[in-house]
C-alpha cells in the first residue's frame, strides 16, 4: 500500500498553526495564535457552518482569520490542489496536475486506490471490483487515454489483447461475438441480418466518422477556450462533425438506417453494456467511441488485473512529489468567503489548497460534502436531467477450470428470453472471466467468474442481517442457475469460492450514493449536451469522474480527469488562460446545457 507521508498528523491544522508562527515570530504570539486558531476552528466545527457571518467575529478572530488567509496566500500554502477520491477520474486529474508542476494531495477513504476500478484479494484470487473490459489501453491514436495517463507518470503496463470484446447471448438464441477485427465482427453481424446489410454498414460507418474525428484531436478541456478555438482552427471539419453529433443519440441514428426490430434491439444491447441505458438514450459520441475503439486499439487487459492501473497511477503521483493518503474520509468541503478552500476529514484533520477537485459523484459532493450550502442552479439542472443509475449485484467466484469449454470467450452478456428485460433489475447478466486472459489471477486449475447485474438499493434496504444474508444467497443462486442453463452446465458444482456484493456493499466500499453505477438520463436528452463539465458554480471547486462529461466508463472518466486537470491548471496559472474568453465560453456552455 502506498502512503506517501509517514506522519499524516503533520498536515493537520495544528501544524498549520505552527507555520502561522512564521508570520508572527515571537513565542508568545505564536502560542496565542495557536490557542486562538484552535478555538476558532473548533467553533467552526461545532456550528458545522462553513463561513461565519462577519458580524459574529471578534477583533481577535478577525486578526486570526486574516493571518490564516495570509498564510494560505503565502508560499506556506501547502497544496495547489486537493483531490477527494482516488477513482481513475481522480487519479488521472491528480497525476496530470502533478506532472504540470502542481502540488497535489489525494485523499482516499478506502485503504487502496481505484474505487470502482480497484481490486481485492481472497484465497489466492485477485478480483477486479468493477468492469474488466478496458478501452483506451492500446499503443495507437489519441484515444488511448489509459496508456497516455500511465505514460505521463513514467509507467507502462504489460497488456494482453482480448480477441473478443464481448460474446452476446440474446433472445431467440441470437449469438454474436464482437471480434477484435472489425471486418470479422461486421461479417458475423451481416450473416445474422443479411436483409439489413446496408443499414448495418451505414450505422457503423457513421460511428467510425465520429471516432475518426475524435481520434484526430488532441484531447484537453472543452471548457478552455484557447485550446478549444485552437482545435477548431486546426481541425475545423472534425470539430464541426463532433459539434453536430454532440446533441444526438445512437438510437435515433440507428433508426435512420435500420428497420429490423431485433437488430435495433441488438444495438440497444450494444449501448446498454456501456451506458446502462438503451440506444435511444445513449449519446452517439459515446456509442461511437466504444463501438470503434474496441476494433481500432482493441480491448487490452492489464497483466495482474485492472487494479494495477490505479496502483501505478498512485505510485506515479508520489514519484512526481505529490501525495496520497488512505483511510482519509472527507466529510466536509471547507468554504471561506464563498470559495472552496479546504476539506475536513471524519477524524477532524483539515487540509487546505487553492482548489478542491471532487471525484465523489455530484450527488455526494453537493448533497453530503458541501454542508449548509444551497444546491446551485447548475446542480439542480443536472439532477433534473440525470438520475442515479441503479447499483448492481456482483458475484465473484472461483470455479474449477474444467467447467469452461475450450475457446470460451472472456466477456459475455446474457439476456435469455425477452428483450423487454434488458434494462430491468437482474434482467440481463454481465460475465467476465479475466483468467481466460491472465491465469495468474487465480490459483492453478481455477478460473475467476465475475458476474454482475443491475440491482437497486430499494430492494436491499430495511432488512435484518439474517434476511439480508439469506436474500443474497437466493438471488445469487438464481443468477448462477441462469448461467448454468445458458452457458456452463454443471457450473454450481464447480464453485470453490463465492462472494456476493449488493448495492449496500457498493455504497459502502465505493462511497457512491445508493451504490449508483453512474448518471443516466432521466428522459430522452439531446446526446451529451446536458452533461456538466468539470467547473462548478462554487469558486475553487471542480468535479471529476462519471458525473461529468462524457459520463460512465473507465476511459470516459480518464478523459474527464484530463479535462479537469487542464481547466484547473489554467485557473491556478500553470497553463495558459484568458479570463475574458473563459467567461464568454463558460456562459456559452451554460446556455447550451439549457437546450438539452
Ligand atoms: N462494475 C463496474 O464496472 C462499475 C461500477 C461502478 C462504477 N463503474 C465505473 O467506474 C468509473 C467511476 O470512476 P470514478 O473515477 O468516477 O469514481 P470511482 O467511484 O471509481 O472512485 C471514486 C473514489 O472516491 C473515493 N471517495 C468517494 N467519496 C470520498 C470521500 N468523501 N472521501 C474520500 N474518498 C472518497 C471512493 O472511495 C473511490 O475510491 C466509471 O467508469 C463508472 O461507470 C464501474
Ligand atoms: C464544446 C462545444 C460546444 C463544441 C465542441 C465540439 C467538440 C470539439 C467536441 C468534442 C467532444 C469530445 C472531445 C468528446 C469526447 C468524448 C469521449 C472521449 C467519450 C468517451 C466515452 C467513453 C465511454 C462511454 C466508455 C464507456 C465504457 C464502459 C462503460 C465500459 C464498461 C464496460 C462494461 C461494463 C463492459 C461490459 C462487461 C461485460 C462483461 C459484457
Amino acid at each position: 500500500m502506498l502512503v506517501s507521508h509517514p506522519n499524516p498528523q503533520l498536515f493537520n491544522h495544528h501544524h498549520k498553526t505552527a507555520k502561522l508562527g512564521t508570520l508572527r515570530p515571537t513565542n508568545q504570539n505564536q502560542s496565542l495564535l495557536k490557542i486562538g486558531f484552535n478555538r476558532w476552528s473548533q467553533r467552526r466545527r461545532r456550528c458545522n457552518s462553513t463561513v461565519r457571518p462577519q458580524s459574529a467575529l471578534s477583533v481577535d478572530d478577525k486578526v486570526l482569520k486574516s493571518a490564516i488567509k495570509a498564510d494560505r496566500n503565502s508560499n506556506n500554502y501547502r497544496y495547489d490542489v486537493i483531490v477527494i477520491g482516488s477513482g481513475i477520474g481522480g487519479l488521472v486529474a491528480a497525476t496530470q496536475l502533478a506532472v504540470k508542476g502542481a502540488r497535489v494531495l489525494v485523499l482516499e477513504k478506502y485503504v487502496i486506490p481505484g474505487g470502482s476500478s480497484g481490486f481485492y484479494q481472497r484465497d489466492g484470487y485477485t478480483f477486479d471490483v468493477g468492469s474488466s473490459v478496458m478501452f483506451g489501453f492500446s499503443e495507437k491514436g489519441n484515444l488511448n487515454l489509459i496508456t497516455q495517463a500511465l505514460a505521463a507518470v513514467g509507467c507502462k503496463m504489460q497488456v494482453i489483447p482480448d480477441p473478443t470484446t464481448v460474446h452476446f447471448h440474446l433472445p431467440r438464441n441470437l449469438s454474436v461475438q464482437v471480434h477484435r477485427e472489425y471486418s470479422e465482427f461486421i461479417t458475423e453481424l451481416i450473416s445474422k441480418f443479411s436483409h439489413e446489410k446496408q443499414g448495418i454498414l451505414k450505422f457503423y460507418s457513421e460511428c467510425w466518422k465520429i471516432f475518426n474525428a475524435l481520434n484526430s484531436l488532441e484531447l484537453k478541456s472543452l471548457e478552455e477556450p484557447i485550446y478549444l478555438f485552437g482545435q477548431f482552427f486546426k481541425k475545423p471539419l472534425e470539430c464541426l462533425t463532433l459539434a453536430y453529433y454532440l446533441p444526438q443519440n445512437a438510437g435515433d441514428i440507428a433508426r435512420k438506417f435500420i428497420k429490423d426490430p431485433e437488430l435495433l434491439s441488438f444495438i440497444d444491447a450494444e449501448c446498454f453494456i456501456v451506458s446502462t441505458v438503451n440506444a435511444a438514450q445513449t449519446p452517439m459520441i459515446n456509442a461511437s467511441m466504444v463501438l470503434c475503439d474496441r476494433h481500432f486499439g482493441g480491448i487490452n487487459y492489464p497483466v495482474g488485473g485492472v487494479g494495477g492501473i490505479a496502483k501505478s497511477l498512485a505510485k506515479g503521483l508520489v514519484d512526481q512529489g505529490s501525495e496520497i493518503l488512505y483511510k482519509a474520509n472527507v466529510t466536509n468541503i471547507i468554504m471561506e468567503g464563498g470559495k472552496a478552500v479546504g476539506v475536513r476529514l471524519s477524524d477532524g484533520r483539515e487540509f487546505f489548497a487553492k482548489t478542491i477537485v471532487s471525484n465523489a459523484t455530484r450527488w455526494d459532493t453537493f448533497g453530503k460534502l458541501l454542508k449548509g450550502e444551497d444546491l446551485p442552479k447548475e446542480e439542480q439542472n443536472f439532477q433534473k436531467l440525470y438520475v442515479k443509475a441503479p447499483s448492481f449485484l456482483s458475484i465473484h467466484m472461483g470455479v474449477k477450470a474444467e467447467i469452461l469449454p475450450p475457446d470460451t470467450d472472456c466477456h459475455h452478456f446474457v439476456l435469455e428470453d425477452n428483450w423487454t428485460s434488458l434494462e430491468k433489475p437482474y434482467g440481463s447478466i454481465f460475465l467476465s472471466i479475466p483468467t481466460i486472459l491472465d491465469s495468474s489471477l487465480a490459483p492453478k486449475g481455477r478460473h475467476i467468474l465475475h458476474i454482475f447485474t443491475t440491482a437497486s438499493m430499494e430492494d436491499w434496504k430495511g432488512m435484518s442481517q439474517e434476511d439480508y444474508e439469506a436474500k443474497k444467497e437466493l438471488v445469487a443462486e438464481e443468477i448462477i442457475s441462469r448461467l448454468e442453463n445458458k452457458l456452463f452446465p454443471g457450473l454450481k458444482s464447480s464453485i470453490v469460492f463465492k462472494e456476493v456484493g449488493t448495492p449496500k456493499t457498493h455504497r459502502r466500499y465505493l462511497a457512491r450514493d445508493n451504490g449508483t453505477y453512474g448518471p443516466m438520463p432521466r428522459g430522452n436528452l439531446k446526446g451529451l449536451l446536458g452533461m456538466p463539465f468539470n467547473t462548478t458554480a462554487i469558486d475553487g471547486l471542480y468535479c471529476v469522474g462519471d458525473s461529468c462529461f462524457p459520463g460512465q466508463g473507465v476511459i470516459a472518466v480518464a478523459f474527464s480527469g484530463v479535462m479537469c486537470a487542464h481547466r484547473v491548471a489554467a485557473d491556478i496559472g500553470i497553463e495558459q488562460s484568458s479570463p475574458v474568453l473563459d467567461a464568454a465560453l463558460l456562459r456559452l456552455l451554460g446556455w447550451l446545457r439549457t437546450l438539452a
